[in-house]
């Protein structure tokens, strides 16, 4: 399960190396510079221009046609119902993949490749973790290693916001999370406000259900998609992205006395890594293996990477 599957014949999928997908930019224009580019990049994430010329114009271009397919659609919906009054709602985009494979670097690359189209389109970024339980409830409920883990959001919550924003209603509120205080922050939010096109990152965003008995079926994140995209990588890449990050986050965030980790940055080396290894093995491996790599297959585009972060292979859900 751990290779794209490389026959095309029988698969939903179309398959590009890197090479061939920077092909597709054709026209676009690079508007990000590279220190825009370092700025926008996550801790341990060496994405730069080049990268962002090799594979994230072609897949501006790509969300560009389906957005303006979108529109399309929705003018071409007035028509049949012969109403004037509909409500455009915005475009969502969502991001999965795993823990510490890069998603945060991916969308806002993304975000601002998006609002810097022509037609200047209100781009905004949600990730799922405002949506976890606090850590109170989660300890309440003896979830604190099941962080990530479908248990440990706030399903409705995540629901009733994606219908809001489908809805085309105007100030929805997101609450926010800290990686320094490993919590989310009470009483904070993010307000969106009809964007034109929302991105929605996080490991779970393509999770499913099973399948109700009675037939009433609540729907899940992902039915409020007009586009998804899963950020891919062999295990043992993303193992070792996430110990380094951690690592070095040892040597920078931690240090705060206000982070969750301060009391591992003056740990020996040896007793850190222990623990790096042990966060990685017994939540955020088993949270991709169980949950996260069975929803590769529900997404519209996969960015499979490899050494360095780099992407080598680009798959693309066939029309
Ligand atoms: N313990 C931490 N302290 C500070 N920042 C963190 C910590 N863990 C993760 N981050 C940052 O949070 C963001 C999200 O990380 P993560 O959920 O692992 O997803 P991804 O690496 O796919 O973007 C990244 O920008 C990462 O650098
Ligand atoms: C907060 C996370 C679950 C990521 O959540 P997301 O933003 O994808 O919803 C993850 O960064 C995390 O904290 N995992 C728990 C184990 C760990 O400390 O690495």
């Amino acid at each position: 399960m751990d290779q794209l599957a490389p026959g095309e014949r029988y698969s939903p999928y179309r398959f590009f190396s890197a090479e061939r997908w920077a092909k597709f930019r054709a026209d676009t224009p690079l508007t990000l510079t590279e220190d825009e580019v370092r700025r926008l990049r996550s801790l341990n994430d060496p994405v730069d221009l080049e990268e962002v010329r090799r594979i994230y114009l072609s897949l501006s271009r790509l969300l560009s046609a389906h957005v303006e397919a979108s529109q399309l659609l929705f003018q071409q919906r007035k028509q049949f119902f012969s109403t004037d009054d509909a409500q455009k709602s915005p475009f969502i985009i969502g991001i999965a993949g795993s823990v510490a494979v890069g998603k945060s670097t991916t969308a806002r690359v993304l975000k601002e490749l998006l609002a810097r189209w022509p037609s200047s389109p209100k781009v905004d970024l949600v990730t799922t973790d405002g949506f976890l339980y606090p850590n109170a409830v989660l300890r309440e409920n003896n979830l604190m290693d099941r962080k990530g883990f479908p248990e440990s959001y706030d399903q409705g919550a995540v629901l009733k916001f994606l219908s809001e924003i489908k809805a085309g209603m105007s100030n929805v509120r997101a609450p926010l999370y800290s990686h320094l205080t490993y919590d989310v922050l009470e009483g904070e939010f993010v307000t969106i406000d009809r964007p034109d096109i929302l991105i929605f990152e996080g490991i779970n965003v393509l999770q499913t259900r099973e399948l109700p008995a009675d037939g009433k079926a609540i729907p899940v994140v992902s039915d409020f998609f007009d586009f998804s995209i899963y950020i891919d990588a062999p295990e043992e890449l993303v193992h070792n992205w996430y110990v380094d990050r951690f690592m070095r986050l040892r040597e920078t965030a931690f240090r705060d006395p206000r982070s969750f980790f301060h009391r591992y940055a003056e740990l020996s080396s040896e007793s850190a890594l222990a623990i790096a290894e042990q966060l990685w093995k017994n939540i955020n491996l088993k949270n991709l293996r169980e949950n996260i790599l069975p929803t590769r297959p529900r997404a519209d585009l996969i960015l499979r990477k490899g050494a360095d972060h780099l992407i080598e292979e680009v798959a693309l859900r066939k029309l």
